[in-house]
């Protein structure tokens, strides 16, 4: 019954704010095009779509907000000026009581909140639909006391987000069915997909182990401050960190006036992130700057402080291929080939003609060109890649829209703090280094590495398999065949690129030596 009074309010809202305009144009049905028409009438829908959708969500609470905000990032999906509208969409909830925290906190851990904690604030320091978090002070293993941040799930989200979530689902459905422009959307795919990032940031545990992985990743680099998880105080309903204290980075006079190097702060925020991206594969994606704060501390002065680690960005071997590819051939402005590899990644559909794939990308990224190096923002670069993808139905693969999204926050993070920050003389050495160790004799070497107990284990097993295969022959002869042939074809391939790579590394040896011979190096 409830459900059904979700959805009536859903429907409303929809036909209140003309939503059922949007899919007007692609209805296939000629009834319900009539339909559509005729609901439409005695309606004022004079403001823009973008801004119909944004206060339609706002209007269907808390879940609908952070599906829009979680949208707003797939520009690959949606036209820019709705994506805009969407970015605009904050949380904005009441706290919940300070008593249902301790509840939680209590039930969580088995024991009275006065025995877990030596003081607890019952005021939060901050409250979002998903969470909220209180400071509190605990004495750890040594005994020793320590100040800290406890995030408590807000109670009883599951059954509203389950509802909400099979309601989105059964709209993605119809959307799907009935109009062609909604089922380029992929409706039920990003349904899909917000399904999965709500299930995660129900996790506390699973945000607590992104904040330790990236806390170790960044512990060299003495750049960013992350906090310390309290394992014996994790739970999926409670998480209880290192407590931090900086300045946000938003207070941009603030910090300057405690003598904080800007300029430096600008150049250290891309250097972080380019670290987790390009030496990682594991990233913050969430970089909002109600995350990011500057500690003033003397020990860690002018050092970031990173919060909020439900949103991360995890790269495999083959987007890196993809990304230090993609780049490598936008700054040989080879398009032709960045259309190529589109194609041969199975992206775009394999009858898509290179060359006019070749020539919307360099409507793109020719105009980039045109400004100083130092202006180019790879975020940018690759949003319009994306953009220019969805024209030809290629499929982005979200970690990727994760990792624009977030390059586009941090380049405008590092702007807005310095104007006259260069960003390519600081993303270069990273790009450079990391394209050698995608592309050089170091990848090779990795991968021999990496594939050397596979040969060793399948070596001394060939003979046996050759046998069988003769054996089997009449019976079973595709699979057993196309595996052996496979096997030798990867270790020729490996072979081959040794081979190549030794040449190639006592070549460039022998040049140098001639080059310091004739003085010029
Ligand atoms: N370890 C910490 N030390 C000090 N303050 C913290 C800590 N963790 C969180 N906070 C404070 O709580 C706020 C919200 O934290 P966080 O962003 O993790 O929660 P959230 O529920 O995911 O919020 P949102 O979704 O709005 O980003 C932070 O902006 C910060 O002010």
């Amino acid at each position: 019954m409830k459900h059904w009074a979700r959805g009536a309010t859903i429907v409303w809202v929809v036909w209140r704010n003309g939503l059922d305009q949007l899919l007007l144009d692609g209805l296939q049905k000629p009834g319900l095009r009539w339909l559509a028409r005729a609901l439409t009438l005695g309606r004022r829908l004079h403001k823009p779509r973008g801004q119909r959708l944004r206060e339609a969500l706002e209007q269907l609470g808390p879940i609908f907000v952070k599906f829009g905000q979680v949208l707003s990032t797939r520009r690959d999906l949606l036209p820019p000026d709705i994506a805009d509208e969407l970015a605009l969409l904050q949380d904005r909830v009441p706290p919940f009581a300070a008593d249902v925290a301790v509840a939680t906190i209590e039930r969580a851990f088995r024991r009275p909140i006065a025995e877990v904690f030596e003081h607890f604030e019952r005021v939060p320091v901050a409250s979002a639909s998903i969470a909220q978090v209180h400071f509190a002070t605990l004495r750890d293993r040594t005994g020793q006391q320590r100040e800290v941040a406890v995030k408590v799930l807000r109670p009883g989200m599951l059954p509203v987000i389950e509802k909400d979530l099979s309601l989105m689902r059964m709209m993605a459905s119809w959307v799907e069915r009935l109009s062609a422009d909604g089922r380029r959307l992929k409706p039920r795919e990003v349904v899909a997909e917000f399904d999965n990032y709500l299930h995660d940031e129900l996790d506390l545990v699973r945000e607590a182990a992104n904040a330790a992985q990236l806390r170790r990743n960044m512990a060299g680099l003495d750049l960013v401050l992350i906090p310390e998880i309290f394992w014996d105080y994790c739970h999926p309903e409670v998480m209880v960190m290192q407590r931090m204290d900086g300045v946000p980075i938003s207070q941009v006079e603030r910090l300057r006036a405690a003598g904080v190097d800007i300029p430096k702060l600008a150049r250290d925020g891309v250097t972080i992130f380019f670290t987790q991206v390009f030496r990682d594969g594991f990233f913050h994606a969430d970089m909002h700057p109600g995350n990011i704060q500057v500690s003033l501390d003397p020990v860690s002065f002018g050092r970031y402080i990173s919060l909020d680690f439900g949103i991360v960005g995890t790269l495999t071997e083959f987007d890196k291929e993809y990304l230090a590819q993609n780049f490598t051939a936008f700054f040989r402005r080879d398009y032709k080939r960045v259309a190529e590899l589109h194609i041969e990644s199975g992206w775009v559909p394999p009858e898509t003609r290179v060359n006019e794939l070749e020539a919307a990308i360099r409507t793109v990224c020719e105009p980039y060109f045109d400004r100083p190096l130092k202006e180019i923002s790879l975020g940018m670069v690759l949003m319009r890649l994306f953009q220019t993808s969805r024209r030809f139905n290629v499929e982005i693969q979200p970690q990727l829209v994760l990792l624009q999204k977030t390059l586009l926050n941090i380049e405008g993070l590092g702007r807005q703090l310095d104007p006259d920050l260069d960003l390519w003389s600081t993303a270069k050495p990273f790009l450079e280094k990391w394209m050698l160790e995608q592309m050089g004799p170091q990848r090779l070497w990795r991968e021999l590495r990496a594939q050397a107990p596979h040969y060793a284990q399948m070596l001394p097993e060939l003979p046996l398999l050759l046998h069988q295969y003769l054996r089997q022959r009449r019976t079973e002869p595709a699979p057993l065949m196309r595996e052996l042939l496979e096997a030798q074809k990867r270790t020729n391939r490996l072979l081959q690129s040794l081979i190549y790579g030794g040449l190639g590394f006592v070549l460039g040896l022998l040049v140098m030596q001639w080059l310091v011979r004739l003085r010029l190096f």
